[in-house]
């Protein structure tokens, strides 16, 4: 049996993020294909292939810190029970380059005199500290505030947290005037630095502005993006869509020589990345267009269409546009299995091949699964 990750914050019950602390790793990963054997039973003829794992501590990409406390003594994590904070700070799966700019973050929110907000009495400022970190270790974060009110002193005081830490690449104010539990809200100021940051995966560069969605286990993102390219290659697809493609992850990657690919995303900032991307990488096949992938018209149906939804699914539209389109293979990455099985089942001219685990979270009971499905009708077209 491998060793168990040990977290004070979860012995201490202040913190029950992580659902699987202190399980060992082999035996959380079992429960996770055993869960999604369970949910996509009906398919017993799919080959499983072996689970991709992580590392069990400092895999996070992204921090989404709660602030409380005082301007004086900041709290960057969590609310209790009672809506006051508590510092989570040296969290374990977090990166050890977001665990090291934390400091430097509390002491410029003490200098700037940014008061945390208070959910209780609706009173204060900075509600959130999102901080997310590239390969090559620079960082993007953005402040979360009530108002405009603390813009002026962030301002004044951020050439000193830019030289605290210079890895900093973006750092951007996100207003959130309403209080209501969301993360963010929509609009996005820049205060400095560049206006994406650099997510290098091997050969290939995505830009990531600071508002779009990023997997947020590095390693684990690259291994969905070579499992998908393999899978692509395998079936000789000469045209591909990438649906809900986000910056453009799956379409690079699969983009080849003779190849046409094509990514469709309902957000414009995502797209325009995904375009600079292909751009910088001289991948003159890629295409990108801003849409919803759930109204799509199948007209010029591809080889193979990816899709990467969020929690909710694909949804009965898009099911059904996909059923109707002829295109012998789908590639299906999923964070939720229960809905994957369920889109699964009301595309019942697809057969799932082959399905493989990719241990995205671990420390949870989350994970993504990856399915390659193949139109019955249809083995090969190359
Ligand atoms: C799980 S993420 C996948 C992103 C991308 N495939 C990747 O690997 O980074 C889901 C993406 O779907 C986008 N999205 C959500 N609803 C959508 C819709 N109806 N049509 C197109 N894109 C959508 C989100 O903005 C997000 O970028």
């Amino acid at each position: 049996m491998s060793a168990a990750m040990q977290c004070d914050y979860f012995d201490r019950g202040v913190c029950g993020t992580c659902t699987l602390m202190g399980t060992p790793y082999d035996v959380q990963l079992a429960s996770k294909i055993a869960h999604a054997r369970t949910l996509l039973a009906f398919w017993p003829d799919a080959v499983w292939l072996p689970p991709m794992q992580s590392r069990q501590s400092g895999f996070r990409n992204k921090a989404k810190m709660v602030v409380g406390g005082t301007a004086e003594s900041p709290t960057l994590g969590i609310l209790d029970a009672t809506q006051h904070g508590v510092d989570l700070t040296l969290c374990g799966i977090l990166s050890p380059g977001l665990r090291a700019a934390f400091a430097p973050i509390a002491a410029f929110i003490s200098r700037a005199r940014i008061t945390p907000y208070d959910v209780p009495t609706r009173r204060g400022e900075l509600k959130h500290v999102l901080l997310t970190q590239s390969p090559d270790g620079e960082l993007v974060l953005r402040f979360v505030l009530r108002s405009t009110e603390p813009l002026g002193r962030i301002r004044k005081h951020l050439l000193g947290l830019l030289a605290d830490l210079p890895n900093l690449s973006v750092v951007t104010a996100n207003l959130l005037p309403e209080h209501k539990a969301v993360l963010e809200g929509d609009e996005e100021i820049a205060l400095a630095g560049d206006e994406t940051l650099a997510m290098r995966l091997g050969d290939l560069v995505l830009h990531l502005r600071p508002a779009s969605f990023f997997q947020t286990n590095t390693d684990i993102a690259m291994g969905l993006y070579a499992q998908a390219r393999e899978w692509i290659d395998e079936v000789g697809a000469r045209s591909v869509w990438d649906l809900y493609c986000g910056v453009g992850g799956f379409a690079l990657h699969v983009a080849a020589p003779g190849r046409l690919v094509h990514g469709v995303e309902v957000s414009a900032p995502a797209v325009e990345s995904a375009r600079l991307s292909a751009v910088e990488a001289g991948l003159s096949g890629v295409t990108f267009e801003v849409g919803d992938a759930t109204a799509l018209d199948a007209g010029d149906t591809p080889d193979a269409i990816i899709v990467n939804p969020p929690r909710r699914g694909l949804g009965d539209r898009l099911c059904a546009t996909l059923e109707a389109s002829g295109a012998p293979t789908i590639v299906y990455s999923s964070c939720n299995a229960t809905t994957l099985a369920r889109d699964i089942a009301a595309m019942p001219s697809y057969a799932p091949q082959r399905i493989r685990l990719f241990d995205m979270f671990p420390q949870t009971d989350h994970y993504e699964v990856m399915v390659l499905l193949s139109r019955r009708s249809t083995s090969n077209y190359t």
